[in-house]
């Protein structure tokens, strides 16, 4: 079963006028992961689609999208899969390929109807491309691992990129995964924004009833959002993401837009939020 939904993309002049439901509606991305589903959102932020797909013991066959008007959702779109659940298979083109938990898969543009099976609970992350780039398997070892914080400052991290040009090429996604070691809590502190490319994230790892107090908005009119296990924020391109959680937690950030340059962020330091 395929479900998709579609968001909108918001002006930071409205996102200020928001009360809690109304950013939850516009910028929480919950309810992506069910049982025997592919569950879409279709943003209009770089036209990025951020999703679930789990088999649970079965399969799930990922093909056209009516959103896309294309014949199937890869002939003009790249894939990002991270499968954040125990051991899945995905195959696409003739070819499988077997996914344990942390593992990336890239499917380039035009790879076909795309199957799931196994035990894996696969994130998916797609934006609009427009040359073939091959398909990969990426593991944490093939990843480009960056350290950074310090436990002074509760933001001890490790950032493994995986679709990243120091890794491998791709059209427009940018794809990662962030962990905090145990004690640091902030994610993505300093805070930065970079209004060539839209950000989403994906929090996970994170016991059922923990939280984690994600910032969004723009830098000097920050509003906040409460996330759960397997949920996750739209970054739009005027907007900080940071978090602090109430608990352990892991996130996958991805991007899409005019550049792939990861350190191209415009960094705003903790003294000049509001
Ligand atoms: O643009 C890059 C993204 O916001 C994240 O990769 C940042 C992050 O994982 C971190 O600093 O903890
Ligand atoms: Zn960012």
């Amino acid at each position: 079963m395929l479900h998709v939904e579609t968001r909108h993309a918001i002006h930071p002049e409205h996102a200020k006028a928001m009360d809690t439901a109304a950013l939850r509606t516009s910028f929480l991305a919950s309810d992506m992961f069910r049982d025997g589903e592919i569950r879409l959102i279709y943003t209009h932020y770089d036209r990025f689609v951020m999703g679930g797909a789990v088999p649970a013991g079965g399969e799930l066959v990922l093909d056209q999208v009516a959103e896309t008007k294309t014949p199937n959702f890869l002939d003009r779109r790249e894939l990002g899969v991270v499968n954040i659940g125990g051991t899945g298979t995905v195959s696409a083109g003739g070819e499988t390929f077997t996914l344990e938990r942390g593992d990336v898969l890239y499917l380039g543009m035009g790879a076909g109807p795309v199957s799931f099976a196994g035990d894996g609970r696969f994130y998916l992350t797609s934006a609009p491309a427009h040359r073939t780039c091959p398909n990969r398997l990426i593991r944490l070892a093939d990843s480009k691992e960056v350290k950074l914080g310090a436990t002074e400052t509760s933001n001890k991290r490790t950032i493994n990129q995986f679709i990243h040009p120091l890794v491998m090429d791709s059209c427009q996604l940018i794809l990662g995964y962030t962990t905090l070691e145990d004690g640091s809590v902030w994610n993505t502190i300093p805070s930065h924004i970079h209004d060539r490319r839209m950000e989403a994230y994906l929090y996970f790892g994170m016991e059922p009833q923990s939280r984690v107090l994600h910032l969004m908005g723009e830098p000097q009119e920050t509003r906040h959002l409460f996330i759960g296990n397997e949920e996750g924020a739209i970054s739009p391109p005027w907007s900080v993401h940071s978090g602090a959680g109430i608990g352990s937690y892991t996130f996958i950030w991805a991007m899409a837009g005019d550049n792939v340059d990861y350190t191209d962020m415009d960094f705003i330091q903790p003294e000049d939020l509001r």
